[in-house]
């Protein structure tokens, strides 16, 4: 789950970049490894600054004021596929046809017959293990083959659908082709999220703005905005003097299913993604959880709610309100510390939650606490927050979880290929717990969960990361593939990962 973001601004003479560095600080939460930037200037010369770290450290002042051009696109990465080198951050480049940049947020799950595609039959050369690498070269094959002079917005159209009918997994995107547009598209089930979002800037003319999440659009102004809807395609002309956006429903919606999974824990709260709005499920997964608890425990069984910061904080509060016990921030969250569960390694998660949270024993010494947290993942959070309880002198730890247990891998976006490392993984509840150190842990249904997040107009999500059926299948040997790149990665055996690897004109500066 990575952020993506693209701005076109009506101005030519108006940098972008320093807006595209503003708004990733907003997405940063859906990806701490890696941050790109690049923007389109004058000639259709292209610009951009990448490399792995959070985008404070990438996009320093320096660097930024280097990027020209009133379009751009930016990536926020949290590596799922390939590895976590510098060269897989995003926005990736080709240079043919045109001159094209792209940033992706999903993953792809055919990815072994699209690289023997790419190599048997299109001939291009992928330089990393990345699928976004092959998503742009598919794209770029698929423009290619009207071999013009100038490209026009049904040459992109009519290529997007080349990309529909290729490829399989949860995507989306937002490019630049050099001089001529910026542009975003879903995929078929709206799995992944995209924004479209537009204002009226100080001239009387319009910007535009793609984004991952509506806070980013909202806290820029970008106050007219809508989701893409599965299977669209949206082109935004470089200039938009030269003519408005155009739409196209460039495949027909397959289904519309976002990962419920954004709602549980990848969104910020106050982002409305398919017109649901992330808070309120989230309050709404309070009061289901309470209720299952009540079924659970008896009415003297907790003395205390005590969320697990971040994420969990409103769903936890909700459910001591419901409950009618005291809620009390057991945790003290290091604000300096980012989200462990994203993080690229399990030493780096281990020694990160200790360093995260800090509890505070006057809210645990003798008490019967209920702990709450979104979601139980690897368990690496949640083994070391019942030790801390415990050691604090918590007489009994009972653990909720506003997510359903999780056996399986999230193929579309989330670092969970190995599903032996879930804690939940061919465990009972019963088993989970004592794997965690706890009384009791009592688990959101899946029903609940849905009933929590539906609307009118949604009330079927990508719900594989529970039962492991997949709306878009899996290709045979994907799985396999994804793990045996990644052992290969972790047995530092592979190829040499060099710092820099080629970047625009063969040249980096970091
Ligand atoms: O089972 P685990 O492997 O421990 O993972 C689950 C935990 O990780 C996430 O928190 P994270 O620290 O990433 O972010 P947050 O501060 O937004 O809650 C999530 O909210 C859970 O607390
Ligand atoms: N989290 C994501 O969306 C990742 C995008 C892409 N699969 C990558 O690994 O870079
Ligand atoms: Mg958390």
């Amino acid at each position: 789950m990575c952020g993506i973001l693209g701005i076109a601004l009506a101005d030519e003479t108006c940098p972008v970049a320093p807006e595209l560095c503003d708004g990733s600080i907003f997405l940063q939460h859906r990806g701490q490894d890696a941050a790109g930037i690049a923007t389109c200037g004058a000639r259709g010369r292209i610009y951009q600054c990448k490399g792995n770290g959070m985008a404070r450290d990438v996009f320093t002042q320096q660097r930024i004021s280097g990027l020209a051009g009133s379009m751009g696109i930016a990536h926020l990465r949290y590596p799922t596929a390939g590895s976590s080198a510098n060269s897989e951050a995003q926005p990736f480049y080709v240079n043919s046809p045109y001159g094209i940049m792209l940033a992706h947020n999903g993953n792809l799950v055919n990815t072994v017959s699209l690289q023997r595609y790419m190599d048997e039959e299109v001939h291009r050369h992928i330089n990393t293990d990345s699928d976004s690498e092959l998503l742009l070269n598919i794209f770029a094959a698929e423009l290619e083959k009207h071999n013009k002079y100038r490209v026009n917005n049904e040459d992109v159209f009519r290529a997007l659908e080349g990309v529909y009918r290729l490829v399989r997994g949860g995507y989306a995107c937002v490019g630049m082709l050099a001089g001529f547009a910026l542009f975003g598209f879903r995929d078929p089930n709206g799995i992944r999220p995209l924004l479209f979002g537009e204002r009226i800037n100080e001239n009387g003319s319009k910007d535009y703005m793609l984004a991952s999440e509506s806070v980013v659009l909202k806290a820029h102004n970008f106050t007219t905005y809508r989701d893409l809807k599965p299977g669209e395609a949206v082109i935004i002309p470089k200039n938009s003097e030269k003519g408005e956006p155009e739409f196209k429903q460039v495949v027909p919606m397959n289904s519309h299913r976002p990962d419920l999974f954004e709602y549980v824990y990848f969104a910020r709260p106050d982002s409305v993604l398919d017109g649901i709005s992330v808070y309120h499920t989230r309050l709404r997964m309070g009061t289901k959880l309470a209720e299952n608890i009540m079924k659970n425990l008896g009415p003297d069984e907790v003395d205390v709610v005590v969320p697990v910061p971040d994420t969990a904080r409103t769903c936890a509060l909700q459910c001591a309100n419901a409950l009618g016990k005291p809620y009390r921030e057991g945790f003290v969250k290091n604000r300096y510390v980012g989200r462990t569960f994203i993080m690229p390694n399990q030493k780096e998660r281990v020694s990160s939650v200790r360093r995260k949270l800090n509890p505070m024993a006057s809210e645990f010494r003798g008490k019967k606490v209920l702990i709450v947290d979104d979601s139980i993942v690897r368990g690496t959070t949640s083994k070391e927050i019942v030790n801390m309880a415990k050691e604090s002198g918590a007489t009994k730890v009972y653990f909720a979880s506003a997510a359903p247990a999780i056996r399986y891998n999230h193929i579309y976006g989330i670092d969970l290929t190995d599903n032996k490392n879930l804690i939940a993984y061919n465990k009972t509840d019963e088993e989970v717990a004592e794997a965690m150190g706890c009384d009791k842990v009592i688990y959101q249904s899946l029903e609940d969960l849905i009933d929590c997040c539906k609307t009118e107009d949604i009330d079927k999500f990508e719900v594989g990361v529970f039962t492991g059926n997949y709306v878009t299948g899996v290709e045979d040997g994907y799985l396999h593939e994804l793990e045996r790149v990644r052992a290969l990665n972790q047995s530092n055996k592979t190829d040499v990962k060099s710092e820099v690897d080629i970047g625009l004109y063969n040249a980096a500066d970091y």
